[in-house]
């Protein structure tokens, strides 16, 4: 018997090939890939190797054309748009480079709607708000408009809106990649702050020092894995599970 713990992700032989204007693109090319709970993973790589697309395989956004995807044990080639929206509330947060959030909704409202619509009640919603807002440094910004605040800020608005559900994975497109260096350090910090509470990260980055927050970074290079690495010290910084965020599934 083999009594390896499930993993949270898995993926066997994905790929991906893009049908645009010009030749199609091979993105993803055959990947296989396993990613523990509560490891922190960064996948770099040059521009136009396939890390965006094989986030969005992994958050569902994107269909594969071949291979198997596994969330929890659970195999999701099957999953119509409306399950894939529906895990994505419960198990996956997203963050994007460009904070994707509602302009015309304010902070309180952009963090609270994904809650709202996993169906917390509007008093549930509003404490998780609070709590995460309050972790990330927004009290305060209830009311503002997205407009209103730094690019800094908006990511962490993002950060809050992707967590409120308290998903088992938060997967981060670039998540810095629109931020000064302060922001990048903030970025960093927050993410190896969830992490050690045991929150399971999947960060796609071009920015190595960024990168160096995560305890396993995948080099991805043409498509497919060119090198997957632990980084020293991994074990002990993966150790802390606990803290005043548990995480929910
Ligand atoms: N929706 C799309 N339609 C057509 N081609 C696409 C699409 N998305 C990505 N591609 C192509 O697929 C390849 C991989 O793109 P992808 O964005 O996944 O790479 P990346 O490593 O994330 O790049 P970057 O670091 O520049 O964001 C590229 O050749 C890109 O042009």
């Amino acid at each position: 018997m083999n009594d390896r713990p499930t993993p949270l992700l898995r993926a066997e032989g994905l790929v991906k090939t893009h049908h645009g204007e010009g030749a199609p693109a091979h993105a993803v090319r055959g990947v296989d890939l396993r990613v523990a709970r509560g490891e922190f993973v960064a996948v770099t790589g040059p521009s136009g190797a396939g890390k965006s697309t094989l986030l969005h395989l992994l958050g569902g956004l994107q269909r594969p054309d071949e291979g198997s995807y596994w969330l929890d044990g659970e195999r999701t080639d099957g999953y119509s748009e409306a399950r894939w929206a529906v895990e994505r509330r419960k198990r996956i947060g997203i963050v994007f480079q460009f904070f994707n959030l509602v302009s015309n909704l304010s902070v309180a409202d952009n963090v609270e709607l994904p809650a709202l619509l996993a169906g917390l009640s509007p008093k549930q919603a509003r404490a998780e708000r609070e709590e995460l807002l309050a972790e990330l440094g927004l009290a305060g910004k209830e009311r503002s408009m997205p407009g209103e605040l730094s690019g800094g800020e908006q990511q962490r608005v993002a950060l809050a809106r992707a967590l409120v559900n308290r998903p088992p994975l938060l997967l981060a497109d670039e998540p810095a990649g629109s931020l000064d260096s302060k922001g990048t350090r903030e970025v960093m910090r927050l993410l190896s702050r969830f992490h050690g509470r045991g929150q399971t990260i999947v960060l796609v980055t071009h920015d190595a020092r960024l990168a160096s927050a995560a305890d396993r970074v995948i080099s991805f290079f043409d498509g497919r894995i060119a090198d997957d690495a632990e980084l020293d010290g991994a074990p002990s910084r993966r150790a802390g599970t606990s803290g005043v965020l548990e995480l929910r599934d």
